[in-house]
């Protein structure tokens, strides 16, 4: 790895130096080459092993951890900062420069009263899940590998501690701002440093001026209405949207509870400690905006608030936007809007649009009401011939009759397809047949933890790798889950 270390010369003042705390008996739990390449490595080598488990010192590395704070659950929490993650720098890559950070890297300045430790099984489900997402080209950050140890760590009885090593463009995160906005009031340095920084390494084609700001917040606000836009079209619930939690460059960021829709259920909670479902799959786009107002008041300091409202009223177009686009890629209603039709005037635009919301939100209140898998269901698109009535979909409805009232508007909105096989194809390369269902990780880590076995954790990513593709000898993970696996909801402790 070759690092700079922009962050930690220009923003002293923003973080620790700390270093991290060696791992015993460290061992490759898993490895992506596909993030390793994002900064210029290929394979695993035991020096590498002994790095990044922190037992030996990597070349170049700073080491610290970044002080930032955030809303959790709706309450402001003044401090929190990186606890348990320790960053190395930014590692030079052919495209970007990464930081690296070891999740679980040991105790830190902020890690009030926690251990500084991951434990095995939330570090394996965020290496996963940080590959997986990638590989549905939703914007998010990496993990290059999974350590595990024999080190031992206390949550609710005994288990061993691992570290996911964590690629991001950047770890700001909204938190960062609001720290230095409440922090320091009355004093907009640091803020502003703050703003400057992320803007000149992340967002260089603007201005460190007044419209630059303006703008700077305007991407924002579309970056993170695009993420969720993601997160909604494949059914991700996130699970932990804390300020602390929202990345400023829109890239989905620190996985805990997370987990796919199986069924499809708006009001879907995945997080145990979420009693009142603020984080449910459906409040998602509504729990983005309220992040965004909270960042927005925080740069208050630095942005007019009539600017930084109006940027914030852009959301909801950009969301839905967004979210159509994918949608109608999904359910192969692009075409009409894609061969912008010279007549196609801008309110015929906006009527289509309506329509196209409204056909897919029956969609899934079908879905709903016939308790139907997102995943599964949305990948039947990809074996249907529209002009036939006949459809694997249909064989699946409990209420036919509202599906077929639903079909017959569908079918005339999709109109007449020439080349059924290819329709049928780019139906597939979006609506994926594997996705990281609870029950697979599970069963990846229950054979770490009882077996030593990583071969299930390792087959497993590299099955994520190509969620699109048929895998003819792994059917069965594209299956609903066993009994045993359905509703699985993981608790906070990691
Ligand atoms: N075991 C732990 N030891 C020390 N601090 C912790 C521990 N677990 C969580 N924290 C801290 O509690 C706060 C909230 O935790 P949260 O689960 O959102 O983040 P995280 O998963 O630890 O890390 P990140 O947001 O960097 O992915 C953070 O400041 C985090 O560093
Ligand atoms: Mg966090």
């Amino acid at each position: 790895m070759r690092f700079k270390q922009d962050f930690f010369e220009q923003l002293t003042g923003f973080y620790s130096q700390v270093y991290p705390q060696p791992i015993s008996n460290p061992h490759w739990l898993g490895w992506s080459d596909d993030a390793a390449a994002l900064i210029g490595l290929s394979k695993p080598n035991d020096e590498l092993l002994m790095q990044l488990s922190a037992n030996h010192a990597a070349d170049g590395a700073s080491y610290y951890a970044q002080v930032y704070s955030g809303h959790q659950f709706g309450g402001y929490t003044p401090r929190l900062g990186d606890g348990r993650s320790i960053i190395l720098g930014e590692a030079i890559g052919p495209h970007y420069a990464w930081d690296v950070a070891l999740k679980g890297g040991g105790p830190t300045p902020y890690s009030r009263m926690g251990d500084g430790r991951a434990v095995m099984r939330s570090a394996v489900r965020e290496f996963l899940i940080s590959e997986a997402l990638a590989a549905l080209h939703v914007p998010t950050s990496r993990a290059l590998a999974v350590i595990g140890s024999d080190l031992p760590v206390w949550r609710e009885g005994q288990e061993t501690a691992a570290i996911t090593v964590r690629l991001a463009k950047s770890h700001i995160r909204f938190g960062h701002f609001e720290y230095f906005s409440y922090t320091e009031k009355g004093n907009n340095a640091k803020l502003k440093q703050l703003a400057d920084f992320t803007i000149s390494q992340h967002f260089p084609h603007l201005s460190t001026d007044k419209a630059g700001y303006i703008q700077w917040f305007n991407e924002v606000v579309a970056a993170t209405a695009k993420m969720i836009a993601h997160w909604q079209s494949i059914g991700f619930a996130h699970g932990v949207m804390n300020t602390d939690n929202m990345s400023i460059l829109g890239d989905s960021f620190d996985f805990g509870p997370f987990a796919f829709l199986d069924t499809f259920k708006e009001d879907f909670i995945c997080n145990h400690s979420d009693h009142e479902g603020r984080y449910a799959f459906g409040q998602q786009p509504g729990v983005g905006f309220w992040n965004l107002q909270r960042l927005a008041q925080a740069l208050t300091p630095l942005i007019a608030s009539d600017d930084l409202v109006q940027a914030l009223n852009q959301y909801q177009r950009y969301l839905v936007d967004h979210y159509l686009l994918l949608m109608e890629q999904k359910l192969g209603l692009a075409e009409v809007k894609f061969a912008q039709e010279p007549s196609l005037t801008d309110e015929a635009i906006a009527e289509q649009q309506k329509q196209d919301l409204q056909l897919v939100g029956e969609f899934t209140t079908l879905l709903e009401t016939n308790q139907l898998d997102y995943t599964n269901s949305l990948r039947r698109f990809g074996e249907l011939d529209v002009s036939s009535q006949k459809s694997s979909l249909r064989d699946d409805m409990v209420d036919v009759a509202k599906f077929d009232h639903w079909f017959a508007r569908y079918q005339q909105r999709v109109g007449k397809v020439d080349d059924v096989a290819n329709w049928q194809r780019d139906r597939n390369a979006v609506n994926p047949k594997y996705i990281l269902r609870n029950y697979l990780a599970q069963e990846a880590i229950i054979a770490i933890e009882e077996q030593g076995d990583n071969s299930k954790l390792v087959q497993l990513h590299q099955l994520l790798r190509h969620p699109f593709n048929q895998h003819p000898t792994m059917e069965d993970f594209a299956k609903r889950p066993p009994e045993w696996g359905q509703g699985l909801i993981m608790s906070c402790s990691s």
